[in-house]
C-alpha cells in the first residue's frame, strides 16, 4: 500500500475483479468497489468475474483468467487491479508478476480512502494504527519487491535475502513499536473523551445518535436541525459538520446540542458512515469513534431511499452495529432523500419509520416530533402551585420549559407544565 493512486490528478484506469460465488450480493459489492475506486480518484473501466468455488490460494482467479487478466491490462493500458475480496500476501505478489501492474484488495482500498480523510488527531491515529496492522503481515511482499528493485534480479540469492530477513525484521520493530505508542495516544485521548461522555450524561439529556451506510445523508441532517436548533450554529458555520457527496465524508463523531422551540433539549451526534466488508481492523480501530452511538438512548438510521441497493445498505448497517457491540438500542429508521424518489414525504412509514428529504423543513418538523415522542416518552403534563416565596422554582421551570398556561392566586402561580418522570419526582412537592 503506498500513496501512488491516492492523488488529486486525472483518474487512473483501473479494473476490478471479483468471485461471483461468495454470497448472493455481488452486484451490489462491485458497485460499491466502483464508488469506493472513485473515491480514491480511480477510474473502475472493465470489471472481470469468475465464478469459483473459492479463490484460488495462489492467484485469487484461475490459471487462464488470470491469463485473460494480464492480456486485458495490455490492451486497455490500466494501471492498477483493485480486487472485491481481501487478498493474501502471496495472491497480490503472484498476482501483480502475472499482470504487471499494482494489486490492491478492497481493504486497502478503503484503508487508503480513509487515511486520506482523516482530519482529526484522533481520526488520523486510528487509520494509521489500522494500516499498520495490515501492513504487518504483508511486510514480506512489500520486502521482496524492495529488495527485486534493489538487486535487479528476480528472486535474489542466498545472501540477499539473509539480508532481507534482517530488514524484514526491523522493519517489523519499527512497526510495532510505532503500533505502541498510536494505542497510548489513542488511548490518553479517549480518556478526555470519557471525561466528556460522563460530563455530557450527568446532563441527563437524551443522547441521539445518527448512524448509516456512508453518504446516507447523516451529516446533511445534522446540519440542517443544527441551523434550526443548535446554539449559534444558524449563523456560525464553525458549528456545523462537513457534508459531501462522497463516501467516508465523515471520519469522526461530533455531538451538538439541541433546543426545540418547547425548550426541550437532546444531544445529537454525528459518526462515521458504514460500507459493507469493512475491514475488521478499521472497525476495532474507529470503536471509540462510535462510542457514542455505543451509548445513545436512541439511534436514528439514515437511510438513501433513492438508492436500488438501500435494503443492503441497511442490512450492512445493522451487521456492522453489531460487530461494533451496539445492540438493543430503540431506532428509527429514516428513509432519506425522498425528494429523489416518487415517494410522498414527510410520511410516517410504519411503526418508528419515517420518510423525509433532509433539505425540506416539513420533514424536519416531522423527523423532530417522532423522535420526541421517543426520548420523552414519560413526559406528561402536570399541573404545579408554587409559593410566591419559591420564585427561584419558576424560574428554574421556565428555563428549561415552555409553559402551557400561567396563572395566580393569592398565594403563587399556577403553572401547567410537561415535565419528565425525573422532574415529577424533583417537584412533586408543589404538584396538584
Ligand atoms: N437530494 C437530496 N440530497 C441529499 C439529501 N440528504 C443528503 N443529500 C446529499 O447527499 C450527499 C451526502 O450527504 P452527507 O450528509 O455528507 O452524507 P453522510 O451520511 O454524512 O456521509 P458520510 O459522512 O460519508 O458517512 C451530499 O451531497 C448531500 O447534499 C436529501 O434529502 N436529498
Ligand atoms: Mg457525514
Amino acid at each position: 500500500m503506498t500513496e501512488q493512486h491516492s492523488t488529486t490528478e486525472a483518474p487512473r484506469q483501473v479494473f476490478l475483479v471479483g468471485l461471483t460465488t461468495n454470497n448472493g450480493s455481488f452486484n451490489y459489492e462491485i458497485e460499491e468497489l466502483g464508488n469506493l475506486a472513485k473515491a480514491n480518484n480511480l477510474e473502475p473501466v472493465e470489471t472481470f468475474t469468475q465464478k469459483l468455488e473459492r479463490p484460488n490460494p495462489a492467484l485469487y482467479f484461475g490459471k487462464g483468467k488470470v491469463e485473460e487478466l494480464a492480456e486485458a491490462v495490455k490492451t486497455y493500458d490500466v494501471d492498477m487491479i483493485i480486487a472485491n475480496d481481501e487478498l493474501s500476501p502471496s495472491q497480490i505478489r503472484n498476482l501483480e508478476k502475472e499482470t504487471n501492474v499494482t494489486v490492491v484488495d478492497r481493504t486497502g482500498l478503503i484503508l487508503d480512502i480513509f487515511a486520506q480523510r482523516a482530519q482529526t488527531k484522533e481520526a488520523k491515529l486510528q487509520v494509521q494504527l489500522a494500516r499498520l496492522q495490515y501492513q504487518l503481515p504483508r511486510l514480506r511482499t512489500s520486502m521482496s519487491v524492495s529488495l527485486d528493485q534493489q538487486t535487479g534480479a528476480g528472486g535474489g540469492g542466498f545472501t540477499s535475502r539473509g539480508a532481507g530477513e534482517t530488514k524484514l525484521e526491523e522493519s517489523r520493530r519499527r512497526i510495532t513499536a510505532q503500533m505502541v505508542h498510536i494505542r497510548q495516544d489513542l488511548a490518553s485521548l479517549t480518556k478526555s473523551d470519557t471525561t466528556r461522555t460522563v460530563r455530557r450524561n450527568s446532563n441527563d439529556l437524551a443522547n441521539v445518535a445518527l448512524v448509516g451506510y456512508t453518504n446516507a445523508g447523516k451529516s446533511t441532517l445534522m446540519n440542517r436541525l443544527l441551523k434550526r436548533f443548535g446554539v449559534g450554529a444558524d449563523t456560525d458555520t464553525s458549528k456545523q459538520v462537513f457534508e459531501k457527496n462522497m463516501l467516508f465524508a465523515t471520519l469522526n463523531t461530533t455531538v451538538r446540542q439541541l433546543t426545540l422551540p418547547d425548550k426541550k433539549q437532546f444531544l445529537l451526534s454525528d459518526t462515521v458512515g458504514f460500507v459493507s466488508k469493512l475491514p475488521h481492523n478499521l472497525v476495532a480501530a474507529f470503536k471509540s469513534t462510535l462510542q457514542e452511538a455505543a451509548s445513545a438512548d436512541l439511534l436514528l438510521q439514515v437511510v438513501d431511499v433513492s438508492d436500488d441497493h438501500y435494503k443492503e445498505m441497511m442490512a450492512t448497517t445493522e451487521a456492522t452495529l453489531a460487530e461494533v457491540g451496539i445492540h438493543d438500542i430503540p431506532m428509527i429508521t429514516i428513509y432519506n432523500k425522498a425528494d429523489r424518489t416518487e415517494l410522498t414525504y414527510p410520511e410516517l412509514s410504519g411503526e418508528n419509520a419515517i420518510t423525509i428529504s433532509a433539505l425540506d423543513t416539513a420533514s424536519q418538523d416531522a423527523l423532530i416530533t417522532l423522535i420526541k415522542q421517543q426520548i420523552f416518552k414519560d413526559v406528561t403534563t402536570v399541573k404545579l402551585h408554587v409559593p410566591f416565596d419559591k420564585g427561584g422554582i419558576s424560574a428554574k421551570l421556565a428555563a428549561n420549559h415552555t409553559f402551557i398556561t400561567e396563572d395566580y392566586d393569592e398565594h403563587g402561580s399556577l403553572i401547567t407544565v410537561e415535565l419528565s418522570q425525573l422532574e415529577r419526582e424533583l417537584f412533586k412537592e408543589y404538584i396538584i
